[in-house]
């Protein structure tokens, strides 16, 4: 169920609130403005505490991110604090809104993102954590891609101290660390290990490690450093000179840095020091300022967007449908339990998606305006979709996407993880049924006789937007759950939008590109995308 519907949000003085943004576990995000001056545009987010109380969290433990938060609430790359209070079953806490949207929905998964972009990433982090570690004496313990946020100049934000601690005393003196927090791919082997404990800032330099090898990978080197995990141990009996699977695509300036830093001995490992002092990190890459803040986010949108590719080929797309109990390689999620994923329309919950998954308002393309009126309405909405990246990382084949942009990208809030189409309901729902068969999501059939029972009791036009909640498990094991919604934009134009809840964003990605391939033939691309002649019938 959707923290909206479990209980009304508080109202704030002063304060509007507009769509949402983004959801986790125990909170809902929202953007907002000031009463008396719309222009400042800010994000709240609103901490259901009963929820929090059900996972085992003390009050003490939800102040604690904002009081944490705040004390580093001065560096650039650390997301900004305004302000907080508790009314009814919520804390509030007013932010500075992360125009850019989420980095990790901007990784190509087993790609990773251009060489640049990781350096520049890698800068920012390193800077924010050392201003948290040597200013504020706070360790971050929750690094990864999920936590990071860009501004609307592409500039990474350290957000989500859900997990921080305070290591170091009013003295100077450090405190021992004995619990074990965080995310089991980032998570360093000593807070798994150590029986006298560890220091968590040294648990952060490990974290850094692991979300730049995720940089420059498009995945992690392992689900946990235990001597358990095949990947880890083969990288501990190495001493960290791998040079097959993905470590063999890291560059040797790279490889370098990472095993200074993926030291399992904390003593061992690279101190912010010795970082700071590295080459790699030192020199500025061409689209920052002296500062280390981005002053051409043109060229930052066009470095990151260009990794992003969803080939539609048919070479993907038979790999995606032939027989998946003959063909395992290419299984990648598993069915969780007898739950059958269904279709629904839930206006609360597939509101707050419709927000996240919207391209750009529809009043802000030329569709209405300046276009020309001879056009088809196909024509027109294939001009409207030109200037949303989620519409063009689709490829159909792979030579397509050497073509640099013709539009200017800009950083904007909205998920990548969607695509177009104009089929009516009963070609798109028959071919996201089979889709997410062949993914192993079951689905309770059939979606189309379902999404017509829906319309007879709520009538065709009140029955959007429409969701089917989906939890499957990685190769790996781990749950992943979202939700997929279809909303209508325009006459027959909708936007089917996958919006990930829990587990590994890069997986969630993984899914939604199978899902996409095998939905290839419905999907509706740019202009300037050619498409090859494609060999497949739309299932009715
Ligand atoms: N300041 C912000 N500006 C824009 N979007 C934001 C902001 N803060 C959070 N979000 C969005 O809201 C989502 C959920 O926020 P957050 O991760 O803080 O919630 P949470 O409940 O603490 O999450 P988790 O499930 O990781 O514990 C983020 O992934 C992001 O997409």
């Amino acid at each position: 169920m959707s923290l909206l519907q479990v209980s009304p949000l508080p109202q704030i003085k002063d304060v509007v609130l507009g769509d949402t943004v983004g959801q986790g576990t125990f909170a809902c995000v929202k953007n907002a403005h000031l009463q008396m001056d719309p222009s400042v545009i800010l994000a709240v987010k609103f901490v259901h505490v009963p929820t929090c109380k059900k996972m085992g969290l003390t009050e003490k433990d939800i102040t604690k991110e904002v009081v944490l938060q705040s004390k580093c609430s001065k560096h650039p790359n650390i997301l900004r604090l305004i302000d907080c209070n508790v009314s009814k079953d919520y804390m509030w806490i007013i932010m500075e809104m992360a125009d850019g949207g989420d980095l990790f929905d901007k990784i190509e998964p087993d790609v990773g993102v251009d060489s640049d972009v990781a350096q520049f990433y890698f800068q920012q982090l390193v800077s924010a954590i050392d201003y948290m570690h040597r200013k504020c004496g706070v360790a971050h313990r929750d690094i990864k891609p999920e936590n990071v946020l860009l501004d609307k100049n592409g500039n990474l934000k350290l957000a989500d101290f859900g997990l921080a601690s305070q290591f170091k005393r009013k003295d100077g003196t450090l405190r021992v660390s004995m619990d074990q927090r965080g995310s089991p791919p980032y998570m360093a082997p000593e807070v798994l290990y150590s029986e006298a404990g560890f220091y968590a800032d040294r648990t952060d330099i490990w974290s850094i490690g692991i979300l730049l090898y995720v940089l420059l990978t498009g995945q992690t080197p392992w689900e946990l450093p235990s001597l358990e995990d095949e990947d880890f141990v083969f990288f501990i009996q190495n001493d960290g000179n791998l040079n097959w699977g993905p470590w063999s695509k890291i560059e040797f300036t790279h490889l370098n840095l990472l095993r200074k830093i993926l030291q399992p001995d904390p003593v061992k490992r690279a101190t912010l020091e010795a970082l700071k002092a590295h080459p790699w990190i030192s020199r500025r890459v061409v689209f920052a300022g002296d500062d280390g803040l981005c002053n051409d986010p043109d060229l930052l949108a066009k470095k990151l967007f260009s990794h992003l590719k969803v080939s539609l080929s048919n070479e993907n797309y038979l790999k995606f449908t032939q027989d998946v109990s003959s063909n395992s390689r290419y299984i990648s999620t598993q069915p969780v339990g007898n739950e059958l994923a269904e279709l629904e329309h839930d206006s609360v919950h597939s509101k707050a998606i419709a927000n996240t998954q919207r391209a750009f308002s529809i009043y802000d393309s030329n569709m209405n305006g300046n276009s020309d009126t001879c056009m088809t309405q196909e024509a027109k909405w294939t001009q409207f979709i030109s200037n949303d990246m989620a519409a063009l990382q689709f490829h159909s084949d792979e030579h397509d996407f050497t073509k640099p942009f013709q539009n200017c990208l800009q950083f904007n809030p909205n998920k990548l993880t969607k695509f177009y189409t104009f089929q009516p309901m009963d070609i798109l729902l028959p071919i996201l049924e089979k889709a997410l068969n062949l993914s192993r999501i079951r689905v309770k059939p059939d979606l189309f006789a379902n999404f017509e029972r829906l319309c007879e009791s709520l009538g065709y036009d009140n029955v959007f937007p429409l969701m089917i909640n989906i939890k499957t498990k990685s190769k790996g094991g781990c749950q992943l759950s979202g939700s997929i919604s279809i909303i209508k934009i325009e006459g027959d134009l909708k936007n089917v939008g996958f919006e990930r809840k829990t587990g590994d964003p890069l997986e969630w990605r993984r899914l939604f590109k199978k899902i996409s391939t095998i939905c290839r033939d419905i999907i509706l691309l740019p202009n300037q995308i050619k498409e090859e002649p494609k060999n497949t019938v739309i299932m009715h």
